[in-house]
Formats: C-alpha cells, structure tokens, sequence
C-alpha cells in the first residue's frame, strides 16, 4: 500500500533535504546549453537534469507547459522523466496549474493522480480559482492513489495579489480562505497532511496569514526570481518546517555540465539547510 503524500514527503525531506528543483525547460536554457530549441534538445536537455540530479534531490518540480508545447512528443518525453524519476526514488510534483468545474476537474485528476495514468505524479498543482469546492475529484483521487496536491494560494508574481489578496464579505483574503480549506483537509494527519499551498518565497513577511496548515508549503522564486534561500525564515515563520524551496532556472543556468549541475544543487541545499536549521 502507498503512504500518503505528506508522509512520503517528509521522509524524502529529511532524508535529503527540502530542495525542490525544477525542470523548466526554457527556449532560452536549451540554447544557453548549445541545444535546439526542438523536441531532440528537449530531451537530452531533461534527462541530463534527470541524471544529474535523479538519487540525491528529494523533490522534482518538471513544468508541464514546457514539454507542451512540443506536442504529444514533448509529453512522452515528459511522462519518461516522471517515472525515471520516480524509479530513482525521487517525488515529481508535476507543475501544471490544473482547475476548471469539477466534472472535468475530475478528468485533470485522472491524467495526473490515477496511478496508472502514464503521468501519474506524485503530487500536482492546482488553481482553486473556480472555487476551492471544484477541487474535490482531485481532492478524493489523491487521497486514494496516496498523492498529493499543492494548491495556489500565495503566488510567487506580484500579480497575484490583485485575485488572492482580494477580501472577501466575511473580511477573509482569498488566499487566508484557501489556506484554511487545506487545514481542514489535513487536519489530524501525522507526520503532516498531503494537501500543500503554494507559497512564494518572493512575497515578504508572510506572518499575517496562518501557514501552519500541517501541510507542505511550496515555495517557488528563489533563484531567477529574486529570492534567496536567507529569506524563508523572515517569509515563512515557524513555518518554514513545512516549507519546499523550488529553484528551477537558478540550477538549470550551470547546465548542461552534470557535476556543475549537481555542485549548484548541493549548493542551494546546503544553503536552505543552513536557513531553515533542516
Ligand atoms: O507562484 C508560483 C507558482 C509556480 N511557479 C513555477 O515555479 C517555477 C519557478 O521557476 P524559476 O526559474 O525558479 O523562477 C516555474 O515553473 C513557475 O511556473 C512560480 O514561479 N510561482
């Protein structure tokens, strides 16, 4: 039987630390690594970060819109590296912002959450923006395959905050209401609950908001985006037990070379360590 999410997540955390890297594989990083932007780069690019890093990160962000866009061949190279990654007892939290009514929310659910869906993932990310209540095939998929799901609630882009801190009638924000929905789903769960938020590292003290959901919290903008691995505890409070750092570009710039993909990595997973006392 697999354990849920949460509790996969946090063994994989303390065994190898929180780093969450990403793999983005940006038009602009394929030529930056003397590839074509093609599916052929597309692929020697993903399985170089794959076999780099694939045994000693905890936690795999791959972003779906970039294997997308090539196609039904970008995503089988997608769903190659999902299960590679998997195979080298790495968690692949699929990026894929998945969210729309529950009836076809329910069919997003199947293509990442069934388990024997060729892109089941561990965990993926989803928009409660139609409503946190659409979420609920995934919600209940997830708790039967043992995923998990990461839910947008504080995101790392300063447009965000025009949706996710709008107040709601009951003076709530929007994003202090979906981090109250996950503590309900996670309530009672030890070592800690498979539904997380999406936090951004880029967003300042956060101490406003209640991110002790006992869930994972993951927090992109560390790297590229301005955000450094100094900054979690100031963000993130006592929080930060939870949280899972994602670097994706910040990695990926040293490639395509393995062992300066791998030194940038321990790098960032030293740093968080010495940040969050992990
Ligand atoms: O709030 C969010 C949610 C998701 N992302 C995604 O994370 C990575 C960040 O990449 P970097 O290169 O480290 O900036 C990317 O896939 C985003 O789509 C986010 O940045 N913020």
């Amino acid at each position: 039987m697999t354990l849920p999410f949460g509790t996969r997540l946090r063994a994989a955390m303390d065994e190898r630390g929180p780093l969450c890297v990403g793999i983005d594989p940006h038009a602009a990083l394929l030529d930056s690594w003397g590839l074509a932007d093609d599916v052929a780069g597309l692929e020697r690019f993903t399985f170089t970060v794959v076999e780099a890093l694939a045994g000693t990160v905890a936690v795999f962000k791959p972003q779906s819109a970039f294997f997308e866009r090539f196609g039904s061949r970008g995503v089988a190279v997608l769903e190659r590296a999902v299960a590679d990654l998997r195979e080298a007892g790495g968690l692949v939290v699929m990026d894929a912002k998945r969210g729309d009514i529950g009836s076809t929310m329910a069919a997003y659910a199947e293509a990442f959450l069934r388990k024997d869906a060729p892109l089941f993932s561990d965990a993926l990310t989803v928009s409660p923006y139609l409503g946190y209540g659409s979420l609920k095939p995934a919600v209940d998929l997830a708790r039967e395959s043992g995923a998990g799901l990461f839910v947008l609630a504080l995101t790392s882009n300063p447009e965000g905050a025009e949706v996710q801190r709008a107040v709601r009638e009951d003076g709530r924000t929007i994003s202090a209401t979906m981090l109250a929905h996950l503590a309900e789903e996670n309530a009672g769960e030890t070592p800690m609950g498979s539904f997380g938020a999406v936090v951004g590292a880029t967003l300042g003290d956060l101490s406003s908001f209640e991110l002790d959901i006992n869930g994972p919290l993951l927090a992109p903008g560390i790297g590229a985006q301005g955000a450094t691995p100094a900054d979690l505890p100031a963000v993130f409070g006592a929080a930060v037990r939870n949280v899972v750092p994602n670097v994706s570009r910040g990695v990926l710039r040293h490639g395509p070379d393995a062992a300066a993909l791998r030194a940038s990595a321990e790098r960032y997973a030293d740093e968080i360590r010495a940040a969050v006392g992990a």
